[in-house]
């Protein structure tokens, strides 16, 4: 075996923590798609993702990351990088052990199932990655699990690069984050955490990194943001003793390369001391979302002194490019510490779409943008100027400061009738008026039978549907032909909701792309992007919308849709809104102001949709808030001034309206428990919530909560194509009624059918209606 290097080699003057691996035009998602569908095969799979690293490679090299000195991150995954750590560390719950070789590997397919569940096997679940929009499988990890290194991908993607003339920097999660990420395994006692299995789990790290040296690896990147975030529930001593174990372990071994520990997310706070006293070489401080650490004792920073600091000072979240002199600035700072100070991204440059140069359309917009492939470039700048002094980057400087001066004075930034509009705001502003009163109204206004049924919202997104969409945008439909076709699609939905017997029908949201960018193209202040996918989980991407100015409204936006619906049926067809809090949340937010006044412009462009869908007859408006809970900050000091803020805002857009007009509203992709006061506070009419995945756990929050409005915690799960049985979901319907009067239970499924298809849907919402009826009669008495 090849011992470390001594001493250790440079660390590369500028870098990244990652880069998006889905590929410019979305390649990847493609590949893996077709692979899935079963039209390429495992070996095409592996091709094309070979092929898409070369020239991830290629282009990082292009844009100032040196070849030679693992400055480019081997950071690739086909599905997930947390899923890709539980696989090669052998952690693969035992409901998957038919998958697993002899060797303890998996191949694609089996990997994929991991992921995406297979028959009764549920697939890891899903979360979201600290405080991106990315989401993570979670692993599976108890007393039964044997790690062992099961996969060297990582090594082999090392050597490709190799191969190519690329010395790659292979990144991987680093130990104690995994486990710190891990939930206890289905069979692990009471009690038992994860992170207790470290012991058995170094020693595979150990090889693995034995075996990338012995390939050539001079650095390694071990991903260790789990100690930044303050909601990780294992005791901080247990997290620091952890990290200090595992650092021993790790950096005591011969065979390795130098190890560099990132820490992005947030500021390491008392890990720094812990992780500087062990024999890493490197260590990156995101100093973005931290600070500079201070206050440190004399022997942390003697040991800081001694190793290259990674400065985090180009933004991984945001798509601004950003004040460059500050971020120098903030690089230079690291100076104090240590003579060896590099250049990074906050994080992983996953969380953005590649390269600004692509959108044509975005006029002046698109000198204020810097995608990955930008940030890559601002990196090298900044590492210039570190290394060769400021004057040396002057221009780049100068021109950064030039654009956001731009930026932050452009029309419509600031635009007066918005300013004066919410400058007037006064609490009537948010109040809706009595429940008791609307109670009466709508139930007069509305006949509704006890536990009404309805829907979330989307019906299947077919491909028919994208496809004449994507004709439209390529000019091959007429704004007409278009029209003509979704209208189509909502006559039948229509006509299917009331075959089946619902009671509030919905229009099916044929023509919306995507539920936040579909807003974003009709309101002012935002602008959409051509390419600018990210990955969101899995092949799953969006294209965030770039909210850039002072919001407003300058015509109605879902009106038509709606009231066309309306037209088809005697029954009530609700009016479909994304609530404010949403749009921030899956948007790239303006940074200029707190996101509470930008909610607010929001909510009042809102509030004047809702308005008219009230004046044109739409009885039932449902506002979504699938993001609420997902906005909530990391710190628990700071959760009152954003619920003030989120639940504000959904106020402001929906107490316009009468006391007839029964407010919905939606909550899903996060459990509601710690926010369900909130949820309380938002005053919806009927909130639906997703429920089903967790049988019913919410229900008992809402007993406990004292919440008393209408309530429709879903039945049914609709991520997977599973259809429910009718026995089940008049258990879930029982079980809810145990804790919800039925005057006040409505019943739904978790969330919008938009990934699902028709024959499955059809069936689910069937069954759905058969458990109503068992159920109605019982609930009749309560
Ligand atoms: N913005 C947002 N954030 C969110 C969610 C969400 O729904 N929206 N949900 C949460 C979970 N994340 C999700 C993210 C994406 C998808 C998803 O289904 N995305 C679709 C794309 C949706 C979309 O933008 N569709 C467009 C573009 C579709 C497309 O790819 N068209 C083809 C052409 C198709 C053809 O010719 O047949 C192309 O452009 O190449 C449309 O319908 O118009 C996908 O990856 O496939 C689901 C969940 C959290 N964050
Ligand atoms: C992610 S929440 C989705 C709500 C939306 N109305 C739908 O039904 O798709
Ligand atoms: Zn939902």
């Amino acid at each position: 075996m090849t011992a470390r290097p001594t001493p250790a080699p440079a660390f590369p003057a500028g870098t990244i923590l990652g880069y998006p691996r889905i590929g410019r035009r979305r390649e990847l998602k493609h590949a893996v798609e077709a692979f899935w569908a079963g039209s390429i095969t495992a070996a095409e799979l592996e091709q094309r993702a070979a092929e898409l690293r070369a020239t991830t490679r290629a282009r990082l090299a292009g844009l100032g990351l040196g070849r030679g000195d693992s400055a480019i991150p081997e950071s690739f995954s086909f599905y997930d990088h947390v899923l890709d750590t539980a696989v090669t560390v052998g952690a693969v719950p035992s409901r998957f052990a038919q998958l697993v070789a002899d060797d303890g590997s998996l191949d694609l397919a089996g990997y994929f199932t991991l992921a995406r569940g297979a028959g009764d096997n549920l697939p890891l679940e899903m979360t979201k990655w600290f405080d991106s929009n990315y989401h993570y499988l979670v692993p599976e990890i108890g007393p039964e699990t044997e790690f062992r290194l099961a996969s060297d991908r990582l090594v082999r993607e090392f050597e490709e690069a190799k191969a190519a003339g690329y010395l790659t920097r292979p990144a991987i999660v680093g130990p104690v984050t995994f486990l710190l990420l891990a939930k206890a395994s289905d069979g692990a006692p009471a009690g038992f955490e994860p992170i207790s299995r470290l012991d058995e789990l170094l020693p595979v790290y150990t090889e693995l990194l034995a075996r990338l040296r012995a390939a050539g690896a001079e650095w390694v990147q071990l991903d260790e943001p789990g100690l930044v975030n303050e909601s990780i529930p294992v005791a901080r001593p247990v997290q620091l003793a952890a990290l200090a174990e595992a650092y021993r372990v790790l950096a005591g071994a011969t065979a390795r390369p130098a190890i560099f520990v990132a820490a992005p997310y947030g500021a390491l706070g008392d890990a720094l001391p812990v992780l500087a006293a062990s024999a890493v070489e490197a260590i990156g401080l995101d100093l973005v979302r931290g600070t500079l650490p201070t206050g440190l004792g004399e022997e942390t920073a003697a040991a800081l002194a001694a190793k290259t600091l990674v400065a985090g000072v180009i933004d991984g979240h945001n798509i601004w490019r950003g004040d460059l002199e500050a971020a120098l600035t903030a690089a230079e700072s690291l100076g104090a510490l240590s003579p060896a100070v590099s250049v990074s991204s906050s994080t992983s440059l996953l969380h953005l779409p590649h390269d600004a140069s692509e959108e044509t359309k975005l006029g002046a917009l698109g000198n204020w943008l810097a995608f990955a492939d930008q940030k890559v470039g601002q990196i090298a700048a900044v590492a210039a100027g570190l290394r060769d002094g400021r004057e040396s980057v002057r221009a780049e400087l100068e021109a950064a400061a030039a654009a956001l001066a731009e930026r932050l004075a452009a029309p419509g930034v600031r635009d007066a009738a918005v300013r004066a509009r919410t400058g007037a705001l006064g609490t009537a502003d948010y109040e809706r008026g009595d429940y008791a009163e609307r109670v009466a109204a709508q139930e007069a206004a509305l006949p509704l039978p006890l536990l009404p049924t309805t829907t979330i919202g989307s019906f299947p997104q077919t491909p028919d549907i994208r496809r004449a969409r994507a004709r439209l945008n390529s000019g091959a439909l007429s704004p007409a032909e278009y029209e003509g076709l979704m209208k189509a699609e909502i006559d039948r939905v229509v006509r299917l909701q009331e075959e089946i017997g619902l009671d509030v029908l919905v229009h099916g949201e044929p023509e919306r792309n995507d539920m936040v960018q579909y807003f974003a193209e009709y309101l002012d202040g935002f602008a959409v992007t051509e390419h600018g996918w990210v990955q969101s989980y899995g092949s799953r991407c969006t294209r965030p919308s770039l909210l850039w100015g002072d919001v407003s409204r300058p015509a109605p936006i879902t009106l038509g849709w709606a009231v066309y619906a309306q037209s088809l049926t005697e029954k009530p067809v609700k009016g479909m809104l994304t609530g404010p809090v949403t749009i921030l949340a899956w948007s790239f937010v303006r940074d200029d102001q707190p996101l509470g006044e930008t909610a607010t412009q929001l909510a009042l462009a809102l509030r004047d949709e809702i308005g008219e869908l009230e004046g044109a007859g739409i009885g039932i408006i449902q506002v979504d808030e699938p993001a609420l809970r997902e906005l909530l900050p990391l710190q628990r000091a700071d959760h009152a001034g954003y619920l003030d803020w989120s639940v504000g805002s959904f106020r402001l857009a929906t107490a316009g309206v009468r006391a007839e007009t029964q407010i919905h509203t939606h909550l899903c992709y996060s459990e509601f428990g710690d926010v369900i006061d909130a949820i309380g506070r938002l005053d919806a009419d009927v909130t639906s919530v997703e429920a089903a995945r967790s049988r019913m756990e919410i229900v008992d929050d809402i007993g406990r909560s004292g919440f008393d409005h209408g309530i429709g915690p879903g039945v049914y799960d609709i991520h997977s194509p599973r259809v429910p049985g009718v026995a089940e979901m008049t258990q879930l319907l029982e079980r809810a009624l145990e804790v919800v009067p039925g005057r006040r239970l409505w019943v739904n499924p978790d969330c919008g059918l938009k990934t699902r298809g028709y024959a499955e849907t059809t069936e689910s919402l069937q069954n759905m209606l058969a458990a109503t009826q068992a159920v109605r009669a019982g609930a009749a008495a309560l």
